[in-house]
This record gives C-alpha cells, sequence and structure tokens, in this order.
C-alpha cells in the first residue's frame, strides 16, 4: 500500500475506486466497505483508493481538549488497511484552504483532476465543501459530465458501520473487551515505546514494561487486568496486563504495564504491541506487596487458562 501525507504527492491514476472516510477502528462495517471497493476495483481492473483525514480538525483548533478518543492511531489505521489489501490511503489534513473549496471544485480539482476517480463508494448523507454544501446529488449530477460512477452505500449500512464505531469506544471504557473484539473482527490493540518505571515490579517476581502511547488521542480501556499477546523483537508472548494508578503502591499517574510470560529480557525504548484478548479482573487496592503478588500468582493461572 502506498501513504501520502497530501493529495498534492499523489499521482493522477486513471481507474481510482475510491472511498473517502474516518475508519476509525477499520472494524468489521469499514472492512465490509473495503470489500465492495475491492470487488469493484477487480470488475475494472482498477485500484483502491482511500482519502483519509487526519489531524481531526478538533486536535488542530483545540489542543489541549482530550475528550476525542480514537480506537486506532492513524498509524495503526495505516496497517490495517494494508493488511487488507488496500492499493493507496491519502491523509490529507483538515486545512482551511481544503475545507474552502467549493463542492464543485472538490469534485473536479480534488476527485477528479488529482485522483482520477473512475468509481467512487460514498454514505447516502456524505457532505463536502465548503460549508458543507456539496452531497451524493452534486457528485452525481458531475458524475456523467466527468464520466465516473457513484455507488452510494444506503442508510441501513450507514448506521451499522457508525453504531459500530461507538459500540466499540463504549465497550472499551467498560472493559467490554470480548465485545469490542467481536465488533472489530480483530483483538484491540495498543502500540507504544517500553519506558522505566519505579522498578518494583522485579522486585516482587513480576517484573512488568510500563508502556508509553505517544499518540494522546489514542482510546486506552478502562482501568483492569487483562488476558493479552505481547509482539516484542518479531515475536509474539502471552501476558498479563494491568491498567491503573496502582493503588497498592498509591502510585500518581495511570499507568499500562504488562508482565510477559517465559520472557527476561531488557527492552528498554522497544516498540511493543499488546493485543488485548479478555478482561480478567478490576483494579484492587491490597493491604501489601506481598498480598499483590499471591493475587498476581492467581491473575497468571487465569489468564493462561483464557488464552
Ligand atoms: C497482572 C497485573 C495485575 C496488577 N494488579 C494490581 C492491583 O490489583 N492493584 C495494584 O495496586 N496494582 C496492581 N498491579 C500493578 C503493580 O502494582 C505494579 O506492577 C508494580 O507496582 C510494579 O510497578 P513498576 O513497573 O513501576 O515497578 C498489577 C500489575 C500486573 C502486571
Ligand atoms: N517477563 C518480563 N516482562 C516484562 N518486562 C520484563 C520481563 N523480563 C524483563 N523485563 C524487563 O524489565 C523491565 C520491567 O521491570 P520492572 O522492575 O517492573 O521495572 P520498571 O518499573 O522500570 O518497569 C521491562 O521494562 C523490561 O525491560
Amino acid at each position: 500500500m502506498k501513504i501520502y501525507n497530501s493529495i498534492d504527492e499523489f499521482k493522477l491514476i486513471t481507474n481510482a475506486v475510491v472511498t473517502i472516510g474516518t475508519f476509525d477502528g477499520v472494524h468489521t462495517g469499514h472492512r465490509k466497505i473495503i470489500a465492495k471497493l475491492q470487488e469493484l476495483a477487480q470488475e475494472c481492473g482498477g485500484e483502491t483508493v482511500i482519502l483519509t483525514f487526519f489531524p481531526h480538525p478538533r486536535m488542530i483548533l483545540n489542543p489541549e481538549d482530550q475528550s476525542l478518543k480514537m480506537i486506532t492511531t492513524i498509524n495503526e489505521k495505516a496497517e490495517l488497511l494494508e493488511g487488507l489489501g488496500v492499493d493507496h490511503l491519502i491523509v490529507t489534513p483538515f486545512s482551511r484552504d481544503f475545507s474552502n473549496l467549493s463542492a464543485l471544485e472538490y469534485i473536479h480539482d480534488i476527485l477528479v483532476a488529482k485522483i482520477g476517480i473512475k468509481k467512487i463508494v460514498i454514505g447516502y448523507d456524505h457532505r463536502f465543501g465548503k460549508d458543507r454544501k456539496g452531497g451524493l446529488e452534486d457528485l452525481q449530477r458531475l458524475s456523467k459530465i466527468y464520466d465516473f460512477e457513484v455507488i452510494e452505500i444506503p442508510e441501513q449500512d450507514i448506521n451499522d458501520v457508525a453504531v459500530s464505531s461507538t459500540k466499540i469506544r463504549t465497550a472499551l471504557l467498560s472493559d467490554d473487551i470480548s465485545l469490542a473484539n467481536q465488533f472489530l473482527s480483530y483483538p484491540f490493540f495498543i502500540t507504544g515505546k517500553v519506558i522505566r518505571g519505579d522498578q518494583i515490579g522485579r522486585q516482587i517476581g513480576y517484573p512488568t514494561a510500563n508502556i508509553l502511547i505517544e499518540e494522546t488521542y489514542k482510546l486506552i480501556p478502562a482501568d483492569g487486568i487483562f488476558a493479552v499477546t505481547v509482539e516484542v523483537e518479531g515475536a509474539t508472548y502471552k501476558g498479563m496486563a494491568y491498567i491503573g494508578h496502582r493503588p497498592t503502591i498509591n502510585g500518581m499517574t495511570r499507568n499500562i504495564e504488562v508482565n510477559i510470560f517465559d520472557f527476561d529480557r531488557d527492552i528498554y525504548n522497544q516498540s511493543i504491541r499488546m493485543n488485548f484478548h479478555y478482561f480478567v479482573r478490576s483494579d484492587i487496592k491490597f493491604n501489601s506487596l506481598d498480598e499483590l503478588k499471591l493475587q498476581l500468582a492467581k491473575d497468571r493461572e487465569s489468564v493462561l487458562a483464557l488464552l
């Protein structure tokens, strides 16, 4: 898959089969749209193009606003789309220039002149151009002049997609990992870098890699203990993860950490991916580290039984 960080990087192709959207999570509903895109491309010997927007305007206009949370970061989204075999991903920021294009300019200057659309798969309610004045009817009218085909995604299918993005966020924020994974059609994951913690883990026999996620807009599941698989240094291991403030040691920060099973290496500064498979239990304030240690032995057994 080729990735372009602006429309201007894209070299016009003559048989682009295009769709436009956020595709947060690249979940089951999105996958149906992408399969449709690929089927249409196959029919006409075309190439699949996804046009997405990043950063979200709210992130630029109001960087302090931390309420916008995404299931996937832009890099994770690109990785998932690549895995599905999409040919081209165009990532464009919501710039002022872009939002000032009229609906007609948007269709002609961008879709026709810069991308080369042959077919466009678009939701019945998709709006574009200055003041969101453009819609499906403009695309249909201009498709005759510029010779492309419009394939409408019906209301019911759009609702299904919107509903699952919201449902996935809600499920993750209430630790219903199984439901989130069912909607996603793959295990929810995070990617980050291993940083130093307080080095208490190894003292109690359970070293835990602390994970830093640079993208502050990434949605983190609610606090708890989870059965996970960890991808690090090119291999996959089972493990038990913790998200929380570590009430037992009166921790001040919200940590994401993982004890990786049958593993004993220094992985500070390494990038790791953690796939969430099951929720195991809620966070507990223990009276001592010895009590926590006893619980960790039980957690390990629970996780091994689940995975
Ligand atoms: C599977 C797992 C479960 C945990 N459960 C709890 C818990 O219930 N309560 C708590 O205060 N800390 C819990 N912790 C966090 C530990 O307190 C933490 O790993 C320990 O303080 C080591 O921190 P460090 O990595 O900064 O050295 C858990 C950690 C793991 C890996
Ligand atoms: N099985 C393991 N699981 C997690 N980290 C491990 C493991 N074995 C070794 N490590 C290393 O030890 C570090 C965690 O040890 P810990 O004492 O909890 O220190 P810190 O508080 O800095 O995380 C990890 O960042 C990693 O580099």
